[in-house]
């Protein structure tokens, strides 16, 4: 039995804070910091039973040994000897952690307000796209009373001069009672602005009531759930309103039939209101009373209302079809709809008699047809004041004719000049659908013909056009093939909240290396897919996709950052419908070929790989020895039954020590980590097993043996030796840096030589993935390994690693790692003294002494590796000069020790381990690892 000595230094170290006072200062203001933190409630419940205070750290003694050549001596402290000072660590993380989420939720609950509707509110989608431009709550919370009403009630008392009457006038307003055995199901068309509603309860309701109004009713719409819960919601909300119609703005002479009438009848279309109104028409009338202001402002153009214009589209594209939907007989429409989609003849049942459609179930659910619209015939200010009337004699009627082909309005908001709309404009949908106070004022400025349909009647309309389009949407979505086998119910949540856009040719849709957080389908055109090359500008191109493909996946799963550049190639645009990231991640990032369709090279022969071991199970394997023991159990050689070509390692953790020691998201993303990783200095995890005792993790052998076992029998190596294992680290480093993860636990006892002496890195217990520009806190490593940072509890993140390449650098040079105490206090002491304060001795070079001295730098901004020029800058570095990187990464390189490896059986390089003296551990069936 070979006996595993750590260079130079004692095992058994009591991890006493009196054993070094900075230290116990230290970390007494960790304490106190974690503490402060602490005060968030939820956080301090779940953090304080493993919150260990530092004092109580004297008194658990604890073995801290690198050497891990006896069963259940881990070399990671975090797992040994001063675990309670890790478990006090891991609280401070899991505080922070739980601090972010809340920070998660609260930004989440920020929800934008319209606090000026001067332009159409975004739906949820372009109000992501948009944000700067919205207020959110917390922006507009101070002056939430402040919003709208004020102002705009105020306009029509006291700005209204004596002759004008505004076409949308709410303070005059009768009420109508909505139905409410229309709203038992929550109409699909609506939901989209209700979501936003209920995302939103409290500045929804601000936007019209008191604050303590405001307040219980957000408080009532919270304590709902479900979808009637909201639709109630919204209705209430609804009830409280003024405004009440819709006016669609039409030039005379493309007058739109209306339905044929029911009851009540509805108005033809006349050009003049001559008897007395039905009480919904009374609400019209006033519509009648359209006076023009000042005659000139015809003079205006549609150009300067562009802009407005184009941010409206959306919704007047689904007002449009609305016009259209009107057009329809509602039998007919019906019918149409139901030989569109089946999903629709479920949601959209036969019509009753009565004009109704009728739930099926007869639970309550129907579209009622929209029974009112009503043609108003407005008047123009020279016929009321008779101005010009008498100015003008014979041509007047031509003239009128003229301008009543013209029907304009203008859009003003306090006063001030937005567009003229003029044509089949809709106006006045927008106190509708978002149940808020008239967000414009619109004056007629040349007689207009308006028709104008009631809000119940709007919602109808919109209820049955969102119909129509959640059909449309959904039977689109069927027949893309990676949504094809999914339920109805999924497609029909997805097509609810789908947004369409539109791209020119040569737009750039998704931009490599900007942030996203939107799914898109290709619904019409095609876009071409380039990727950025390394180093240079160009753009390589990678593939074209087309209707029903898919893209934008891969920043949703990862860090954000898009991986590829999307341009609308078709010369008449594209059209995509987007997804944003919550729906993405609820109904879609778990599809097997969401998260495979676009994997780059590696990613696939991985899963090829992956694929081999598939139906491998662990009766199939037969242990052949003990290749090591780790901190939660054995590492087996094996073989599968029946293929003695190859062996495997396999690493059995028992699951009772993973929770004791609260390592189970360790656990969970070292087999993440590990499973995807396809970098040949990287060990390969095959497949993954568990039981009720241990988790397993079947892996790539490597029967070199270890490099800590190298380095002890050998004592130190050359400076050429040193390169070509420090270059295989790198090389790891590189393939993990550039997909954000830190690896954390580098030391020589981690690195494995191959049979043909190329080093691997294993053991990613500490590997994570970072979000891009993010730190993490949890205090692990090797205390001779650790960074200054990591010590400080500053926050740490990839530079770490260059600073423990350094360290490697040196102990493989010297045999013992620079900073080096008689236990981990004083360790930690020496590193927070820096490289600077350590001799080195002659054997380093100078070369090596100046990149060593150039990783281990106390800030990790200034560290090689970690600036500008990333981990090539180690590369070019001069101790580097002349190394062979393209023969390194090519496996043609020849290693500079050759290890002796017999057969796939040969353990001659391992250390002999005799049986677990501590017998199986007990069961743990609480599920935790289900993912494992
Ligand atoms: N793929 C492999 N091939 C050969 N030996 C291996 C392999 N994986 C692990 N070993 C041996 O088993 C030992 C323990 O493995 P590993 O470091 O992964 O376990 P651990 O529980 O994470 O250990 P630690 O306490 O260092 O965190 C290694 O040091 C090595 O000697
Ligand atoms: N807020 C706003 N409303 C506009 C604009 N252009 C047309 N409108 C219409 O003016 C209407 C005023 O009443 P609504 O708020 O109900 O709905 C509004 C829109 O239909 C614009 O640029 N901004
Ligand atoms: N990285 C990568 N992305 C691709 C490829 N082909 C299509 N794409 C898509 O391009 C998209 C760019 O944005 P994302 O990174 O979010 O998601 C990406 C993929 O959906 C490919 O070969 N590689």
């Amino acid at each position: 039995m070979k006996i595993k000595h750590y260079p130079g230094k004692a095992v058994d170290a009591s991890l006493s804070l009196e054993g070094s006072n900075a230290m116990g200062a230290l970390y007494e203001a960790n304490w106190l910091r974690a503490a402060t933190q602490a005060q968030t409630q939820t956080a301090l419940s779940q953090v304080q039973p493993q919150t260990a205070y530092p004092t109580q750290l004297t008194r658990s003694p604890s073995k801290l040994s690198r050497q891990s050549s006896s069963a259940g001596s881990g070399s990671s402290f975090l797992l040994e000897g001063i675990s309670a000072l890790s478990k006090y660590q891991i609280a401070l993380e899991n505080i922070r952690q739980l601090e972010q989420q809340s920070q998660q939720a609260r930004d989440k609950s920020i929800v934008s307000t319209i606090k000026e509707l001067n332009g159409y509110r975004p739906s949820p989608m372009q109000h992501h796209h948009q944000h700067n431009g919205w207020v959110t709550e917390e922006q507009d919370h101070p002056q939430k009373n402040k919003v709208l009403p004020d102002e705009e009630k105020k306009k029509p008392q006291e700005g209204t001069p004596a002759v004008n009457h505004y076409v949308l006038d709410p303070t005059e307003r009768a009420r109508l009672p909505r139905p409410r055995q229309q709203l038992s199901v929550k109409p699909p068309s609506l939901r989209r602005s209700q979501t936003m509603m209920m995302q939103q309860p409290p500045s929804y309701v601000t936007l019209r009531t008191s604050p303590s109004k405001s307040f219980h009713k957000s408080q009532k719409n919270l304590s709902h759930s479900g979808s009637s819960a909201t639709y109630s919601t919204f209705s209430s909300a609804a009830d409280d309103q003024d405004q009440d119609q819709v006016v669609i703005c039409q030039q005379p002479q493309r007058l739109i039939s209306p339905p044929p009438p029911r009851e009540p009848p509805p108005e033809p279309p006349r050009r003049v209101v001559t008897k007395p109104l039905t009480r919904s028409q009374t609400s019209v009338q006033r519509y009648a009373t359209i006076r023009l202001p000042h005659g000139q402002s015809t003079s205006f153009s549609r150009s300067i209302a562009q802009p407005r214009e184009s941010t409206s589209s959306l919704r007047r594209h689904s007002l449009e079809q609305a016009i259209k939907g009107l057009k329809m007989e509602e039998e007919e429409m019906a019918k149409d709809v139901r030989q569109k989609s089946p999903l629709m003849e479920r949601l959209s049942p036969a019509p009753s008699s009565n004009g109704s459609s009728k739930d099926l179930n007869g639970e309550g659910f129907c579209i009622p047809r929209p029974r009112l619209i009503v043609p108003v015939h407005t008047y123009a200010r020279r016929r009321r004041t008779g101005n010009l009337k008498e100015q003008s004699s014979g041509g007047q009627e031509e003239e009128e004719a003229d301008t009543k082909k013209d029907g304009r309005v203008e859009v003003s908001r306090e006063g001030k000049y937005l567009s003229t709309l003029s044509g089949a404009k809709v106006l006045g949908e927008l106190a509708i659908l978002y149940n808020c106070q008239r967000t414009a004022t619109i004056t007629a400025i040349t007689e207009c013909n308006l028709w104008a349909i009631e809000r119940q009647c709007f919602q109808t309309i919109m209820m049955r056009t969102g119909l129509i389009r959640q059909a449309e949407y959904t039977d689109f979505l069927k027949s893309v093939p990676i949504f094809k086998d999914l339920a109805d119910d999924t497609l029909i949540k997805i097509s609810d909240v789908l947004e369409e856009t539109h791209y020119q040719r040569g737009d750039y849709i998704v931009r490599q290396g900007a942030r996203g957080d939107t799914f898109f389908i290709i619904s019409k055109g095609k876009v071409r897919v380039t990727i950025k090359q390394q180093d240079t500008q160009e753009e390589k191109f990678i593939r074209m996709l087309g209707k029903g493909d898919f893209f934008g996946e891969k920043a949703l799963q990862g860090d954000d950052l898009r991986t590829a550049n999307i341009i609308c190639e078709s010369a008449d645009g594209v059209s995509c419908l987007v997804i944003d990231r919550e729906t993405f991640n609820q109904l879609i990032s778990n599809l097997d070929e969401i998260k495979h369709r676009y994997d780059d090279e590696g990613a696939m022969e991985r899963r090829k790989i992956n694929e081999e071991f598939r139906d491998i199970n662990l009766t199939d394997l037969r242990v052949i020895a003990t290749l090591g023991v780790g901190g939660f159990g054995r590492v087996e050689l094996v073989q599968t039954n029946g293929d003695s070509s190859r062996s495997f390692a396999l690493k059995q953790m028992k699951k009772s020590q993973i929770v004791e020691t609260r390592q189970q998201q360790h656990i969970m993303s070292e087999k993440e980590i590990m499973g995807e990783a396809n970098c040949q200095f990287i060990v390969k995890l095959f497949k993954t097993f568990k039981d009720k005792k241990y988790l397993y993790m079947l892996m790539e052998s490597c029967l070199g043996g270890e490099l800590w076992t190298i380095l002890r029998d050998k004592g130190n190596f050359d400076d050429g030796t040193t390169r070509f294992y420090t270059a295989c680290v790198v090389e790891a480093f590189d393939y993990l840096h550039s997909r954000n993860i830190i690896y954390r636990d580098l030391k020589p006892e981690n690195l494995l030589l191959n049979e043909r002496g190329y080093v691997k890195l294993v053991d990613f217990g500490f590997a994570k993935k970072l979000q891009t520009g993010r730190k993490t806190w949890t205090f692990c490593g090797t205390p001779e390994y650790v960074a200054p940072e990591v010590i400080l509890n500053r926050g740490h993140d990839i530079s770490a690693d260059y600073w423990s390449l350094g360290v490697l650098m040196f102990e493989l040079l010297t045999g013992t790692p620079p900073f080096t105490g008689s236990d981990p206090m004083r360790t930690y002491n020496i590193i927070l003294k820096g490289i600077d304060a350590i001799e080195f001795p002659r054997n380093i070079t100078r070369n090596a002494s100046n990149l060593i001295k150039k990783l281990c730098r106390d800030n990790p901004a200034e560290r090689l590796g970690y600036q500008r020029g990333g981990i090539s800058e180690i590369q070019k570095h001069k101790w580097f000069d002349g190394f062979y990187w393209w023969g390194l990464q090519n496996c043609t390189l020849e290693p500079p020790i050759k290890p002796s490896v017999k057969s796939v059986v040969d353990t001659a390089n391992f250390d002999d381990y005799p049986p677990d003296p501590e017998g199986p551990p007990p069961d743990d069936v609480t599920g935790w690892d289900k993912d494992f």
